[in-house]
């Protein structure tokens, strides 16, 4: 019984669906025909209609909203400007801080968190406690559309996937802004782009901007990776007096005289070599130079698998005014012409360096040269090898000016000492603690030491025994820091620290720089000592001697090492030499005798004729020189026809075709695995 219609069925409620679906596809079963005004009456009726009601209503919907989307879009056309910002391009970084300090992320609820590499807050704070989230940075995404006003105007921000032409002319995926500004007026747009442009110059002045030419990553191309260093003070670069002066006087009055340049013709571009060992204040000093003339860094690594001509150029056309294009280690990538050259006379060393880049020689003077490299950029290349580079590299109008550095001088030391310890305090418990480089911890405290002071042992422990008024800190160096406490009491509250005066600094500062040669260390090096004693300002001139010596030891254990390595790889190189040698002068091995017929059983070995060795042979591969002399012959043979094996090297015993019984028939080494035998 069907119970909704109030009629009565003969059919109960499924069988009386099964009917319907029978009826519908055809399906000979109960009942052959769907009777439909019987069905009118069903419930399922009335699910069909409200069904299609609702199709109906839904499809009006959509055309309504179709209609104002288009209505939308028309006006949006007629009566807005737009601008498009891609990540990568630098005016993307712009455009988000901008959109960052006029609180447009209020309500994004998508961000992009980066590490960060700096105090400076790019994106938002997301938390009350800036302690707290420290360390990353929340950069709204701005994936759903925002409205926000600016000066009146509305305006329309959304962020989403472009695609750009990648490395080698493929398509890559990557994020843009898209801003839409409600007025016809163009200069709203301008405006409103250099603001963000000037808000962001001011907010990144204490920072020096890097620009690193980076690959695409995790499906997303990034031509450039934004980094930012805090700017380093000029005055912290420890160099030869001038070498900085003149740097950035020649650099400022490059910028100061752009229209002589076009008045002349030439290129508004200055090229600077900065050359000499690691660690010796080269990049340094180009981030001090960018600091102080406020330029932005865009820096290339000719090593990276990425980077090819294709890519120099694309990047470079996408550099800025005003800005420093720098190529650090530029010999790396690219043997000079001259290297290739070599390989003719067969320079070992050059002309098994292999090229690690998809960058020539020719690419990179276009990248040099190139249009994207003119309108004021200043150009900076470093090296450790300036022999090594090609000599059109460095051809003026590339390379104008060359800046030589070299490891530290005695002044050097001095300067980076003072640097390090101006304003130190002294802490009687630090300085008794043993270094951070030295591995035996310091002995006990000696009142006699404090009579002899050493140069160049470790300092004197700090006496601060409780009968006397004052502990005094060792005057190692005719320096003494005294540091008052309390006498009545038997155990006395460690001394608090006290600063080091001028006048102390000075002598330390000498005692330090007098412990080292000139020439001897890079600055780098020094600094790390230094570092590692940084709160033991005295101690750290005292036992600097003691550094020094132990840094010797290490270089000469070395440099003995590398002088044993070269040795044997000699010695292995001869050895290949002569088994070379003795294959071409007795051609290769005889070849085997025609396999027997079968069942014909092969005559008897003559028995093999052993030579007397005076001295049994070292097993394969142990005895350098054993090896070799295997190689040499062995003994007067007994037989015209046979060779004995004179050592486990040789072959076994073999016939040779033509005896020639004028001269000793050698051993042929055994090359297996090497050039001595071993596996
Ligand atoms: N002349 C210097 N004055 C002050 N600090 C220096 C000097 N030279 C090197 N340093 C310090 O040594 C470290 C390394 O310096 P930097 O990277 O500038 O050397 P580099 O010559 O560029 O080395 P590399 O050739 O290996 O790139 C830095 O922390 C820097 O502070």
């Amino acid at each position: 019984m069907n119970s909704t219609s109030g009629q009565s069925l003969d059919l109960p409620v499924v069988p009386q669906r099964r009917a319907l679906w029978d009826g519908i596809k055809g399906i000979p079963g109960s009942m052959q025909l769907v009777d439909i005004p019987r069905l009118q009456n069903t419930w399922i009726y009335g699910y069909v209609v409200d069904g299609i009601r609702y199709l109906a209503a839904g499809a009006v919907v959509d055309a309504v909203r179709r209609a104002f989307v288009w209505l939308y879009q028309r006006v949006k056309l007629r009566y807005s400007t737009s601008a498009e910002f891609v990540l990568g391009d630098p005016s993307y970084e712009w455009i988000v801080l901008f959109l960052t300090e006029n609180n447009v992320w209020q309500n994004s609820r998508d961000f992009r968190v980066t590490s960060k590499s700096s105090k400076l807050v790019y994106g938002v704070s997301v938390s009350a406690d800036p302690e707290i989230l420290g360390s990353a940075d929340y950069v709204p995404t701005y994936e759903s559309p925002q409205l926000f006003r600016w000066r009146g105007y509305w305006v329309e921000v959304q962020r989403y996937r472009a695609q750009i032409q990648g490395t080698g002319g493929q398509p890559q995926q990557t994020a843009a802004i898209f801003l839409t500004v409600f007025t016809r007026n163009l200069s709203v747009l301008s405006e409103l782009v250099e603001e963000a442009h000037q808000g962001y110059q001011n907010k990144i002045k204490p920072y020096v901007t890097i620009f690193l030419a980076d690959s695409p990553s995790y499906g997303g191309s990034f031509l450039w990776n934004v980094k930012r260093k805090p700017h380093r003070p000029i005055e912290s670069i420890i160099l030869p007096e001038g070498t900085l002066d003149d740097l950035i006087n020649d650099a400022r009055r490059f910028f100061s005289s752009e229209p002589w340049y076009h008045r002349a013709g030439i290129p508004h571009r200055r090229g600077y070599l900065l050359y000499g060992p690691p660690g010796t204040g080269k990049s340094s000093t180009i981030h001090a130079v960018a600091g102080i003339l406020n330029l932005e860094i865009h820096s290339f690594s000719l090593s990276s698998a990425f980077v090819d001509d294709a890519f120099l150029q694309r990047a470079t056309a996408t550099i800025p005014k005003r800005s420093i294009v720098l190529v650090e280690d530029i010999d790396c990538a690219l043997p000079s012409r001259e290297d290739d050259d070599d390989s003719d006379v067969g320079s070992p060393v050059r002309h098994d360096r292999p090229r690690r880049s998809g960058v020539t020689l020719s690419g990179l003077l276009n990248m040099i040269d190139g249009i994207g490299s003119e309108e004021g950029k200043l150009f900076f290349a470093t090296t450790n090898y300036i022999d090594r580079l090609d000599p059109a590299l460095m051809r003026p109008g590339r390379i104008d000016r060359r800046i030589r550095y070299t490891l530290a001088t005695g002044a050097q030391a001095r300067g980076l000492y003072e640097r390090l310890f101006k304003d130190a305090e002294v802490d009687v418990e630090s300085e008794n603690r043993p270094s951070a480089t030295t591995e035996e911890p310091l002995s006990a405290p000696l009142a006699t030491d404090l009579e002899q002071p050493s140069t160049s042992g470790p300092s004197p422990p700090l006496d601060i025994s409780p009968d006397r008024d004052e502990p005094i800190i060792p005057d190692v160096s005719g320096v003494s820091v005294t540091v008052p406490i309390a006498t009545a009491d038997p155990s006395p509250p460690p001394p608090s620290p006290r600063k080091i005066s001028d006048g102390q600094l000075t002598e330390l500062a000498q005692q330090f720089a007098a412990a080292v040669r000139d020439y001897e260390f890079s600055p780098a090096e020094l600094q790390g000592y230094l570092l590692s004693n940084r709160e033991r300002p005295i101690a750290a001139a005292a036992e600097m001697g003691s550094w020094v010596a132990q840094q010797r030891t290490e270089r000469q254990e070395k440099a003995d090492l590398k002088a044993e390595r070269k040795e044997r790889m000699r010695a292995a190189r001869a050895k290949m030499e002569a088994a070379r040698f003795h294959q071409h002068q007795y051609g290769p091995y005889p070849p085997f005798p025609p396999p027997l017929p079968l069942g014909v059983l092969p005559p008897p070995l003559p028995p093999p004729i052993l030579s007397p060795s005076p001295t049994p042979s070292p097993p394969l591969g142990q005895g350098g020189d054993a090896d070799v002399a295997a190689v040499s012959p062995a003994a007067p043979l007994a037989a015209p026809t046979t060779v004995a094996p004179a050592s486990p090297l040789c072959v076994p015993p073999i016939t040779m075709p033509t005896p020639n019984l004028d001269q000793p028939v050698p051993c042929i080494p055994k090359l297996v695995n090497g050039i001595n035998g071993t596996s």
